[in-house]
């Protein structure tokens, strides 16, 4: 094998909650996808560590004669997502060919979400006695990798809400993170459903892996084609949406409550802290009850039912 370099790493080193804008950023240009590498701090032995502090994006691109070129797409691309939120330079590095495919799969790490869930990169066998439900994602694809704490909150209101033996329908479904963690805590079925295309890809592919597809019906659409009947459902005692705020307020329009069955449970994430007033007023106006919001940062998810 060629001692040339061949591939051409980008990172940046960001707080936390931008992990995923960068990453989305990079993983348009990058081959083989994004890592998202964090700090892990143990109590002790037997604990399984809990992430801390900034987080560093990784990805690799390919060095060809379009190099120069994709790398200045890059860097104007993680300025345009600095003019939001500020964010420092990225870093560059050659690697050489042999040791690229090793450099992007190091960084990765297990992240344990709520009690009992453990999301793990889709390569990585969960360790002798891990006792966590593992729910295997392909990093490298759609939103929802599991660094993100809109997903995280989810995830673990999850634990709380998936009623074994039914159904679960999952709006914004991206990489199928959700639906696979709830029917990997009993749910009967699920439907997911992303208006990318990507998504809906990504999620059949990782129900796959996680030995879950003929449970899962996944599709390209929304609110009003779920409604409109072009699924095997329409309503179900549990739904998701991950979705941000502006977005899940106008679903409401669009029928977001009536896939709620009478009694059951809806849980919005997406949100940061200041709209969700909005999103409770919303959500109100649709005859929806708040029961309870859980926190990560500045992002908050909540937990509605619908009376009987
Ligand atoms: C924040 S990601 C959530 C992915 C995954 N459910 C999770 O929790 O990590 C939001 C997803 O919603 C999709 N989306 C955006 N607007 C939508 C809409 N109006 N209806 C359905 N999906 C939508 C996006 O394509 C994206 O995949």
């Amino acid at each position: 094998m060629s001692n040339a370099p061949h591939w051409l790493e980008v990172s940046i080193t960001v707080d936390p909650e931008l992990g995923e804008a960068v990453s989305e950023v990079l993983s348009r240009f990058v081959s083989g996808g994004v890592v998202v590498e964090s700090a892990v701090r143990y109590n002790d032995a037997e604990d399984e560590g809990t992430p801390y502090g900034p987080v560093k994006v990784y990805g690799y691109l390919p060095i060809d004669e379009h190099i120069e070129e994709t790398r200045q797409k890059v860097t104007e691309a993680l300025w345009h997502l600095g003019q939001i939120q500020p964010l420092p330079e990225p870093s560059f590095r050659t690697i050489q060919d042999e040791d690229w495919m090793a450099a992007w799969k190091q960084h990765y790490r297990p992240i344990p979400v709520g009690e009992r869930l453990l999301i793990l990169p889709a390569w990585m066998a969960p360790n002798p006695g891990e006792t966590r439900i593992p729910v295997k994602i392909d990093p490298s694809m759609a939103f929802g990798t599991g660094t993100h704490p809109t997903t995280q909150l989810c995830m673990a209101f999850l634990e709380d809400t998936v009623i074994p033996g039914k159904p679960v329908i999952d709006v914004g479904c991206g990489s199928g993170i959700l639906s696979i963690g709830a029917l990997k805590l009993g749910a009967s079925h699920a439907l997911g459903v992303d208006i990318d295309q990507a998504s809906v890809i990504s999620t059949r592919e990782n129900a796959e892996a996680n030995g879950v597809l003929e449970r899962l019906e996944v599709g390209l659409g929304s609110v009003s084609e779920i409604l409109a009947g072009n699924f095997s459902l329409t309503h179900a005692p549990l739904v998701l949406a991950n979705i941000l705020a502006p977005v899940i307020i106008r679903l409401f329009d669009a029928g977001l409550a009536d896939l709620v069955s009478p009694g059951g449970t809806v849980i919005l994430s997406g949100i940061l802290d200041t709209q969700a007033p909005d999103v409770l007023l919303a959500a109100a106006q649709k005859g929806l009850k708040f029961v309870e919001q859980r926190q990560i940062n500045d992002w908050v998810a909540l937990r509605l039912i619908k009376p009987v």
